[in-house]
């Protein structure tokens, strides 16, 4: 297959060509709007696709790839184009947290709407898992595009080679469109951007998942459905084909990235631009899961270290691609899969990409990690597990123990401050109000020596959890450097005297290095928790004039009161205090009987005192 250069001529013909393709979509295309200018959160706006200086060829052993035209520098945004299809989480109705919309959500979206032709053509033209040129073997290139795959070769010919052409066509030139991000310098400034191209796109096939699981189709089109294509077995092969497309190729997130669209929001207003998230188009809430295909991004094949990163944003939903490292011309532009396993060591990395796309990474961190030899490989393993399996759910139960005495410690001190105040309104009401006054501080007073008892054993627990904690912690901090340096030395053994290699080590050696994230993040939510609890701690001694203990004693001193009080009263008053306190607002109750058990015994003795 030709691949596009970028030579004038080529853009001239390749922008005829744009032009004159789906001719009745072109009113939601971005033919009619200039984009020259515009900032990466103003662009995200409207309802148009940018790709870069991006061309999709035949890759041995994984399919189509993506490879840069031109060299590209970080920071360069490659493609954002909105989606062919996208389901959003409707969480609104339900107190409930609901799970994210899934691909099943997405399939039963495109299997009730109806698509036109070119939804249809894209929706066709994605991988849909049946097609072997696209298994991954450790043959493959990853990164290098010089293993592009001659013209002819089998998934060169039906609808995957329709699309090859149809992207080839769509990422050609538009001369004269200067995106202002990612301008870089040399070559790409003169050259990468003014290449990048208006996409002209199908409308979005959009759709709810509502709370009781059906899916409801927001954005219907004019064209036929799954259930209306033919009969019996075609329909039944079609579906298959949809599936097996949304499974290899949709992107999804459990929640919206509030901080992304705050950012991309704030951007906005500081550019003049009006419109908050969704105007104007299917943006969903912010802190909502959704799961949709974008079929241009869906192009790009698996790398465990990518040189891109991508994200969803924007009213439009837009896919954004963005390059993170220099990317040569002819080499391929690679996105991650993987999410947070990224992170992770090779055989968990190698096992998740089985189990979601069923292909073996061969990329440049994968192959180095085999080279380090089983017995390094076993040691990232284990620091992998003993923080994940073993140290991860010990440290979420202790952080709820920790977190509960902070709590407590909190509620203490406001207690304290409550306390001082009735006990003083106690030792008023007993001369005004009589009893009842001199009652209601007691309670207050008591409440404060039950929340320093309640208080008391979840901070002992903790802090003997801590402790022993911190010994197994500092075994794990030797473990994590003696596992590094093994790694970072047989890593310059290998490299030694080889330019190239030692390029490749340094960069693997980083990867290795992130994939220790977990035990550096284990280790700063310890402190961020300990951190809490100490200022807590803090807060409540520095706060409480008398201290604990004062506070304890004032108590005391008023229940003393309130008892003598109750022992002198005519018993008919003391039956009428106790039936006011039983009728006080819901909330009082509540605090008598949760939180003041203390307080409302002495107030049962004493009332039962009377009596006798
Ligand atoms: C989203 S598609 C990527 C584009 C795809 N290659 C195509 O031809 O349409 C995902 C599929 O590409 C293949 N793939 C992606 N990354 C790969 C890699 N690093 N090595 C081998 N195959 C890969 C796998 O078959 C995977 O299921």
């Amino acid at each position: 297959m030709p691949a596009l250069k970028a030579d004038v001529s080529v853009q001239a013909q390749m922008v005829l060509m744009a032009s004159q393709l789906e001719a009745s979509e072109r009113a939601h295309s971005a033919g009619s709007v200039a984009t020259e200018g515009l900032s990466l959160s103003r662009l995200l706006e409207l309802p148009v696709g940018i790709c870069g200086p991006l061309d999709v060829v035949q890759l041995k052993g994984k399919g189509r790839g993506v490879l840069a035209v031109q060299p590209l520098l970080p920071g360069q945004l490659l493609l954002a184009t909105p989606p062919l299809a996208i389901v959003q989480a409707c969480n609104a109705a339900s107190d409930v947290e609901l799970p994210p919309p899934t691909a099943g959500d997405l399939v039963q979206l495109l299997a009730a709407s109806r698509l036109t032709p070119r939804q249809s053509q894209l929706l066709a033209a994605l991988y849909s898992g049946e097609d072997d040129s696209n298994s991954g073997s450790s043959d493959a290139k990853c990164e290098s595009g010089e293993s592009r795959s001659a013209g002819g070769s089998r998934g060169d010919s039906g609808p995957r080679q329709m699309r090859v052409q149809q992207l080839l066509q769509l990422s050609a030139a538009a001369d004269g469109l200067r995106l202002q991000w990612g301008a870089g310098s040399g070559a790409a400034a003169s050259t990468g951007w003014r290449t990048a191209a208006q996409l002209a796109l199908p409308a979005t096939v959009r759709g709810l998942r509502l709370p009781d699981g059906r899916v409801q189709v927001l954005a219907p089109t004019n064209g036929s459905s799954l259930a209306a294509d033919g009969g019996g077995s075609r329909q039944q092969e079609r579906r298959r084909s949809v599936t097996g497309a949304v499974v290899c190729n949709c992107y999804g997130e459990p929640a919206r990235d509030e901080a992304l669209e705050q950012l991309l929001a704030r951007r906005r207003g500081a550019a003049g631009g009006g419109g908050g998230h969704g105007d104007g188009g299917g943006g969903v809430d912010a802190g909502g899961g959704f799961v949709g295909l974008w079929a241009d991004y869906a192009m790009l094949n698996h790398s465990c270290c990518p040189n891109t990163i991508n994200w969803v944003g924007g009213p439009h939903d837009h896919m954004a691609v963005i390059a993170t490292a220099p990317i040569a011309a002819g080499q391929e532009v690679s996105v991650c899969y993987l999410g947070r396993e990224l992170l992770a060591p090779r055989s968990v990395r190698t096992a998740a990409l089985q189990r979601s796309h069923n292909f073996t990474c061969a990329c440049r961190r994968c192959e180095h990690e085999r080279r380090l030899g089983s017995a390094l490989e076993a040691a990232l393993q284990h620091v992998y597990d003993s923080v994940n399996v073993e140290w991860g759910p010990r440290l979420g139960a202790l952080a709820e123990e920790v977190q509960d005495a902070a709590e407590a410690l909190r509620e203490l001190r406001r207690q304290q401050a409550q306390a001082q105040a009735l006990t003083g309104q106690g030792r008023q009401g007993q001369a005004s109000r009589g009893l009842f006054g001199a009652l209601f501080g007691a309670v207050g007073g008591g409440g404060v020596v039950a929340a320093a008892a309640t208080m008391r054993e979840p901070v002992e627990r903790a802090r003997a959890a801590l402790s022993s904690l911190s010994n197994e912690l500092a075994a794990l901090d030797q473990q994590v450097a003696a596992t590094l340096s093994d790694v970072e030395m047989a890593a310059s053994q290998a490299a030694a005297g080889n330019a190239a290699a030692a390029t490749t080590a340094a960069e693997a050696g980083w990867w290795v290095r992130a994939s220790l994230y977990d035990a550096y993040e284990l280790r700063a939510s310890i402190a961020e928790v300990l951190a809490d609890t100490a200022r807590a701690a803090a807060s409540t001694t520095a706060s409480a004039p008398g201290d604990t203990a004062g506070a304890v004693q004032q108590a005391h001193a008023a229940l003393v009161v309130a008892i003598t009080a109750c022992l002198q009263a005519p018993p008919q008053t003391v039956a009428s205090v106790a039936t006011t306190a039983g009728q006080t607002p819901k909330r009082t109750a509540r605090l008598l009987q949760s939180r003041w058990p203390v307080a409302v015994r002495c107030l049962a003795m004493a009332v039962g005192a009377c009596r006798r």
